[in-house]
């Protein structure tokens, strides 16, 4: 069993407009999220948000305290999200199993000892997508499936951005101290996401982009409204959006999405809309 962790950080947009493509991926794109009986993580010094993945496949997987973070265990001051996004599985928090199919989330707080992840299938093994933020308060460990979710139904076909939001780790929902993860899915016909779109300058937020269609791909924007570039991104790969940067994408397909933010207010909707034709 092994950690993979790696460490990013923090761009100034007065830089990142002089970056060109090699150097845009380089900071801002994470290409592998899931590697067979690994932890794959990325420390991100965007309000220290780590994100990554585990895919068990012949064995438990085990989230193991990592050098970087100088403590006994992974969470002792962290809390973490994951959402499955494969087979069936189970994630064992301090002893207690929770089992966690597709599309649902589990929220584990700060102070939690042990948490390791199983798949019920090695054939069709599941895939823990996961966010991780810093915490100083302990909130409950909590199963949220797609019958707890808040469900926002929101765009039209006329404008290709018609989608579901499903908020699964949100205030309404789960108790967190930062964190807020979701999954939006995009309509057959409908390509784009967030569009309009936003800035919220208090977090940071991170995209994990899946049910590509592996032969299509999704444009990702980023940067401050008048000033975007885009990453091209591919089937399970995520990307880091600064607290300057707006967040949006096209697909060349319909696809589906997981959002995580970390930072300030738990308020969802404080948002900073940016008018398609305002764009630069
Ligand atoms: O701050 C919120 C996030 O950017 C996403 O939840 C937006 C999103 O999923 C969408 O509009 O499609
Ligand atoms: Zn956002």
């Amino acid at each position: 069993m092994t950690t993979h962790i790696s460490e990013r950080f923090a761009v100034h947009s007065d830089d990142y407009k002089h970056y060109d493509t090699e150097k845009l991926r380089k900071h801002f794109l994470i290409e592998n999220i899931f590697e067979a009986d690994t932890v794959q993580l990325t420390y991100t010094h965007y309000d220290r948000l780590m994100v990554g993945g585990v895919m068990p496949v012949n064995q438990e997987v085990t989230l193991e305290p990592v050098d970087l973070l100088k403590a006994e265990h992974f969470l002792d001051r962290r809390e973490l999200g994951a959402i499955n996004i494969g087979g069936a599985g189970q994630v064992i928090v301090d002893g207690e199993t929770y089992s966690i199919g597709n599309k649902e989330a589990i929220y584990i707080g700060a102070t939690t000892k042990t948490v390791s992840f199983k798949s019920a299938d090695a054939a069709n093994p599941a895939k823990f997508y996961i966010n991780s933020t810093p915490a100083h308060h302990a909130y409950p460990t909590k199963k949220v499936g797609m019958s707890e979710a808040n469900v926002l139904q929101m765009g039209a076909s006329e404008t290709c951005n018609e989608r579901q939001i499903n908020q699964l780790l949100i205030s309404s929902v789960v108790q967190t101290c930062q964190l807020q993860m979701g999954m939006t899915e995009l309509k057959p016909g409908s390509i784009w996401n967030t569009m309009p779109c936003h800035t919220h300058s208090r977090r940071m937020e991170a995209y994990f982009y899946f049910n590509v269609p592996t032969d299509q791909a999704v444009c990702h924007f980023m940067g401050p409204a008048h000033e975007t570039r885009h990453i091209w991104m591919h089937n399970e790969q995520a990307v880091v959006s600064p607290p300057w940067s707006l967040h949006s994408g096209v697909g060349t397909a319909n696809y589906t999405f997981i959002w995580g933010m970390a930072g300030e207010n738990l308020d969802y909707n404080d948002m900073d809309f940016h008018k398609p034709n305002q764009l630069k």
